[in-house]
């Protein structure tokens, strides 16, 4: 539920239309209040159209509450029309039905929206559909639903208006669109007879009298002219095709809800009797802390710090400024605290060092508020805010995980079973007392505690990392962690072989998402496969899988590499990643962002920067990250919507290129600030994930789909998340791509090739791989896109493997 309140005490001000405080005797509730109910189609933008709805009654003289509900919401659903009839007459003064995934024409997509055009005459109220929800008043009103010969997701066309009723004073629209079905009318335009005078656009049909043409789209041929927006004469029903709140829709293409709102109260100010019902209310809550320790800086080493740097050119210097300049390392030991979290059971076991120290476990836990309470507890200050993580947990969230915060669970035996499920865990959490931090740019290191009165460890750490820098007079230089690699730089691995997917089942996948975006379920489908490394585990395994995250590093830099080895029985892991890709993130005062990316380009030799250019300005590759865009602000929106911060969401940087090493990627930047609204850091990861990136749009229904189309194997860490909060309160997230996962359990003894040796003990990474698939996609070219980002992990590995 979402709900945006404004306080009574708001000074009057201009109302939209330009009269002075007019509005103020509008408006109905007891509390004079106009109260909105949004349906919720389960769609990944409703957030945003909530957002622009709260922008537009900012700018009234009204007090306001928008109230959000589901399309299947219990009390109604279930119940009865009458129920819902009689809760809207008694709360309500205007409806917003929302967008969604699915057909208007099927109950279950729709749920309650189809009661709404059934109220009786004393009863109905104002109403704005949008793309799903006009497509419901369109057929409520007789007309057809019929496929568009080609789907329009994330698509930017002008629309021609009539200039009345809520397009009245609007000028030219850009308008956004996420359909693949749309209104058949059979007008005159539709059915390709000619329309003598432009005003007959804005006539109805003879076949459907009551519906009232106010928009129309004819920029592609094949699917000839698409009504873009509608009146439903004799009722105050309204509703549009395209999504005024898209990033990408221009303003006169939002100004569309000022006029609407105005329709409405206008319509509520002759019709509706008083209301009677009570607004809702939402409260906030501070977190509080109770721990206060100091980290220590003992060590800063001007000029010659170095480690396994993430994403840095020959100088040391990273290679994405905004995003790689600091590696993190975190220590583990006997005495390290973590908690695992078990989905099947929601077990959290907490233990120390090994594994078999088990210092605390529940069943049936909410592992995120547990979370939550456990962080808002564990904070320190005074660090230097330069340095991005002081000491506090590094986690990782596997894809499973990320989809039971979203109410996708396949049932048990769809599932196929992972290797040692139960002892895998889906979350880990691991208390990080003791840090070393590496500022690329400034060549600093910093050597951290948290734990009162480790100077010992300090100053012995801070001696050993500058011994341990092979110093070059000016230069920043790599060195080796000495201890893990043992010093030694080439292994014999033995016999390594791969299982990787087969391009005519990917193929066929491609098209399965296809069908479902033509269907109108998903707008985006991200597809992926996995591709299995097998690799003989004889000998020092750490110092070799080590080695192969210096080579990946070094063959693949990346502004999110991650080494993390967590050996213990039962949980012993292992990652090594080139992620290039932002989560989240973010900083102890508040400034959050995302940083999708969505669009691969792959760099062949004498690709130029220009070339990428020219390749992004493509509909299909823009297309593809507006889509993601937009989630991603949905998703932040809906923590800051009832809170002051609902306000600073903004999209700073979109369609915006990076150079890696094996490809080019588009991405954007969401932006939002935390402070002053009680909410956290943690509270906007859960309500994010999984990652939209890694899902396609609407979010909900694409990963249904995905989990069947994928066979419902488990992707694991991949697609999942992997990052660090810190104790002074910031946070950083990367989305687990580009990147081999290897578990202790996994291992399986395999048969000698020779008679008479010994069984060998063979390891499996894991790589997964994938893309984002559209109406626009073809089957061969993601297969290769796919190919191109599992290989930029796997050919590092294979180079150093075989
Ligand atoms: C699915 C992967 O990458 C994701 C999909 C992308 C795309 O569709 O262009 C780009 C970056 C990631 O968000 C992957 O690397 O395996
Ligand atoms: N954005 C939407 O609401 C989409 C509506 C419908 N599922 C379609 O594809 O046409």
């Amino acid at each position: 539920m979402v709900v945006r309140n404004q306080n009574e005490s708001q000074q009057p001000g201009q109302c939209s239309d330009g009269s002075q405080g007019q509005d103020k005797e509008e408006v109905e509730g007891p509390e004079n209040r106009l109260r909105i109910l949004f349906i919720d189609a389960y769609d990944s933008f409703s957030n945003n159209i909530i957002a622009l709805l709260s922008e537009c009654l900012d700018t009234t003289a009204n007090p306001y509450s928008i109230k959000s509900i589901k399309i299947n919401d219990r009390e109604f659903f279930k119940k009865s029309r009458h129920a819902f009839h009689e809760y809207l007459a008694n709360s309500f003064d205007a409806v917003v039905v929302g967008p969604g995934p699915g057909n208007p024409t099927k109950p279950s997509d729709v749920g309650i929206i189809r009661y709404l055009w059934s109220l009786s005459d004393e009863r109905t109220l104002p109403v704005l559909g949008i793309c799903l929800g006009f497509q419901c008043m369109c057929i409520a009103a007789g007309a057809g639903i019929r496929h568009l010969r080609k789907p329009r997701h994330g698509q930017i066309t002008e629309v021609v208006h009539s200039n009345k009723s809520i397009f009245a004073g609007v000028g030219e629209i850009k308008a956004t669109q996420y359909h693949s079905l749309h209104v058949g009318l059979d007008h005159d335009i539709q059915i390709k007879k000619e329309v003598k005078v432009n005003s007959d656009l804005w006539e109805p049909s003879d076949e459907f009298p009551l519906l009232e043409p106010l928009a129309w789209d004819s920029s592609d041929k094949p699917n000839g002219a698409v009504l873009m927006a509608a009146k439903l004469r004799g009722r105050p029903f309204w509703g549009v095709q395209y999504h005024p709140e898209s990033i990408c829709t221009n303003a006169e293409g939002k100004k569309i809800i000022d006029n609407w709102l105005r329709e409405a109260k206008a319509w509520l100010r002759q019709n509706r009797p008083k209301g009677k019902a009570q607004a809702v209310r939402t409260g906030v809550s501070s977190p509080t802390s109770w721990k206060r320790a100091a980290p220590n800086d003992v060590s800063e080493d001007q000029g010659h710090a170095k480690k396994q740097q993430s994403g840095v050119d020959g100088n040391g210097m990273p290679l994405h400024k905004d995003t790689g300049r600091f590696s993190i390392l975190g220590l583990v030991d006997e005495k390290t605290i973590k908690l695992h979290y078990y989905m099947s059971e929601r077990r959290v076991v907490v233990t120390r060092g090994s594994e078999d120290d088990i210092i605390m476990e529940h069943t049936e836990v909410d592992f995120w508020s547990l979370l939550a309470d456990f962080k808002s507890r564990f904070v320190a200050d005074g660090g230097d805010d330069n340095v991005p993580f002081w000491g506090g947990c590094f986690m990782t969230v596997n894809y499973e995980a990320c989809l039971e915060t979203i109410g996708v669970n396949a049932t048990e035996q769809e599932i196929k079973p992972r290797a040692n499920q139960l002892t895998q865990p889906d979350i880990t959490v691991v208390v990080i007392l003791r840090s070393v931090v590496i500022d690329h740019q400034y060549k600093k290191v910093f050597v951290q505690s948290i734990t009162p009165g480790d100077q010992k460890w300090l100053r012995r750490t801070g001696n050993k990392l500058k011994e341990s820098m092979e110093v070059s007079e000016a230069k920043f230089e790599r060195y080796y962690m000495r201890d893990m690699t043992g010093g030694r730089s080439t292994w014999n691995y033995g016999r390594v072989s791969t299982e990787e997917p087969q391009e005519e089942d990917y193929k066929g996948k491609v098209r399965q998402c296809q069908a479902y975006i033509q269907s109108g379920d998903s707008y985006e489908l991200c597809l992926t496969d996995q591709t299995v490394v097998h690799v003989p585990q004889a000998g020092n395994v750490v110092a070799k899988d080590w080695q192969l995250y210096e080579n990946l590093q070094k063959q693949n830099p990346a502004p999110f590499g991650a080494y993390v080895h967590l050996g213990a029985k039962g949980t012993g892991l292992t990652i090594i990643s080139s992620s290039p890709e932002r989560f989240f993130n973010w900083s102890r005062s508040g400034k959050c962002q995302f940083r999708p990316i969505k669009g691969t380009m792959r760099k062949t030799a004498g690709t130029t920067r220009r070339d990428a250019d020219e390749f992004f300005q493509s509909v299909k590759e823009r297309a593809e990250l507006l889509m993601i865009t937009d989630l991603m602000r949905h998703d932040l929106q809906g923590v800051l919507s009832d809170t002051a911060g609902a306000g600073t969401v903004k999209v700073p940087k979109v369609f915006h290129i990076e150079e890696h090493q094996t490809v080019y990627q588009q991405m954007s930047v969401i932006t939002g600030n935390l402070r002053g609204t009680g909410k956290t850091g943690i509270d906007v990861l859960r309500a994010s994930l999984p990652p939209g990136s890694m899902t396609g749009a609407p979010k909900k229904r694409s990963c249904e789909l995905l989990q069947q189309i994928e066979g419902y194997r488990a992707r694991g860490l991949y697609s999942g998340i992997l990052g660090h909060f810190d104790v002074g309160g910031g946070g950083d997230f990367s989305v687990v791509i580009r990147t081999a996962v290897k578990w202790d359990e996994d291992t399986t003894m395999e048969e000698p090739r020779r008679p008479g040796c010994a069984p060998v003990a063979m390891g499996k990474w894991r790589i997964g791989a994938g893309g984002a698939v559209t109406a626009l996609s073809t089957p061969k070219d993601e297969f290769e896109e796919m190919v191109v980002k599992r290989n930029s992990v796997l050919h590092p590995m294979l180079n150093l493997l075989q």
